[in-house]
C-alpha cells in the first residue's frame, strides 16, 4: 500500500490515486505577500466538547485522536464556510527532524510539524459521504515549532507507548482540542485535498499563521513512532508529509492584514 517510502511515496501516488495531479491538492506553499487579505472572512467559531473524545489509534500512516460524530457537540463554523462543520478526528505530521516535516510552508519554511484538525460538512450523512464533496470537509491546520515543552500535547504523547506499532488503539477519554490551538486564530484559506491517499479535493483549508510549541525531546516522542505492526521490521514513523503540490491558479485568502 502507499507510504512515504521510496517506493510507495508521494511521487508514486499517482500511480493509483489519479487525484494526484488534480487542479486543487494540497499542501502548498503559502506565500503571504501573495495572499489577498478578505475583510468578509470571518473569525473561526470552534467549539469544542471534550467527552466527544474516544481513543487513540496509529494507522500506519500517522497517529489519530477520533471523536464521536454522531450530534453536533464539537464543531466549526464562521470563518470561510458556511453552515455546520463536525470534528472527526486529529492527527499530525512530521519529520526526521527538526528541519522539516510540515506539509504547509510559509514562503518556503518548513516547521517540524503540522496539527490537522478534520472536520466534515453536516450537510452530508456522514464523514465519508463528505469526503466526495467539493465542499465536503474542512481541516484547520496548526503549524508546531521547536519551543517550550507544550503540557497539553503531552497528554497524547504520554499515550504513544500503548500505540508504538500500527493498528494498535487504545481509549481517549475527555481530551479538549481546543488547548492545542494558538492564542490568535488568524489564518489563510484556500481549497485543496486530502493530503494522503485517495487525494479526494473535498478540503476547504484554514492554515492557522500562529505556530504551537513542541520541544525537541517531544519531537523525538513523536518519531519514536512506528510505521510498521507488531512482528514487522521496525520502520519509524517520520517524515509522513507530503511536500507542497503546485497552487495551479488558486487564490489564497488572508483573514488579517
Ligand atoms: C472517507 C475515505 C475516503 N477515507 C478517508 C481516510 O479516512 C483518510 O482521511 C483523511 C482525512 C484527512 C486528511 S488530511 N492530512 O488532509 O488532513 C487525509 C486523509
Ligand atoms: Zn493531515
Amino acid at each position: 500500500g502507499w507510504g512515504y517510502g521510496a517506493n510507495n511515496g508521494p511521487d508514486k501516488w499517482c500511480d493509483n490515486f489519479p487525484n494526484a495531479n488534480g487542479p486543487r491538492q494540497s499542501p502548498i506553499d503559502i506565500v503571504p505577500g501573495d495572499a489577498s487579505f478578505d475583510g468578509g472572512l470571518k473569525p473561526l467559531k470552534l467549539k469544542y466538547d471534550p467527552s466527544t473524545c474516544l481513543e487513540i489509534l496509529n494507522n500506519g500512516h500517522s497517529f489519530q485522536v477520533t471523536f464521536v460524530d454522531d450530534t453536533n457537540s464539537s464543531t466549526l463554523t464562521d470563518g470561510p464556510i458556511s453552515g455546520i462543520y463536525r470534528l472527526k478526528q486529529f492527527h499530525f505530521h512530521w519529520g526526521a527532524s527538526d528541519d522539516k516535516g510540515s506539509e504547509h510552508t510559509v514562503a518556503g519554511k518548513k516547521y517540524p510539524a503540522e496539527l490537522h484538525l478534520v472536520h466534515w460538512n453536516t450537510k452530508y450523512p456522514s464523514f465519508g459521504e463528505a469526503a466526495s464533496q467539493p465542499d465536503g470537509l474542512a481541516v484547520v491546520g496548526v503549524f508546531l515549532k521547536i519551543g517550550d515543552e507544550n503540557a497539553k500535547l503531552q497528554k497524547v504523547i504520554d499515550a504513544f507507548d500503548s500505540i508504538r506499532a500500527k493498528g494498535k488503539q487504545t481509549s481517549f477519554a475527555n481530551f479538549d482540542p481546543a488547548t492545542l490551538l494558538p492564542g490568535c486564530l488568524d489564518y489563510w484559506t484556500y481549497d485543496g485535498s486530502l493530503t494522503t491517499p485517495p487525494l479526494l479535493e473535498s478540503v476547504t483549508w484554514i492554515v492557522c499563521k500562529e505556530p504551537i510549541s513542541v520541544s525537541s525531546a517531544q519531537m523525538a516522542k513523536f518519531r519514536s513512532l512506528l510505521f510498521s505492526a507488531d512482528g514487522e521490521p521496525e520502520c519509524c514513523m517520520v517524515d509522513n508529509y507530503r511536500p507542497p503540490q503546485a497552487l495551479k491558479g488558486r487564490a489564497v485568502r488572508a483573514s488579517f492584514k
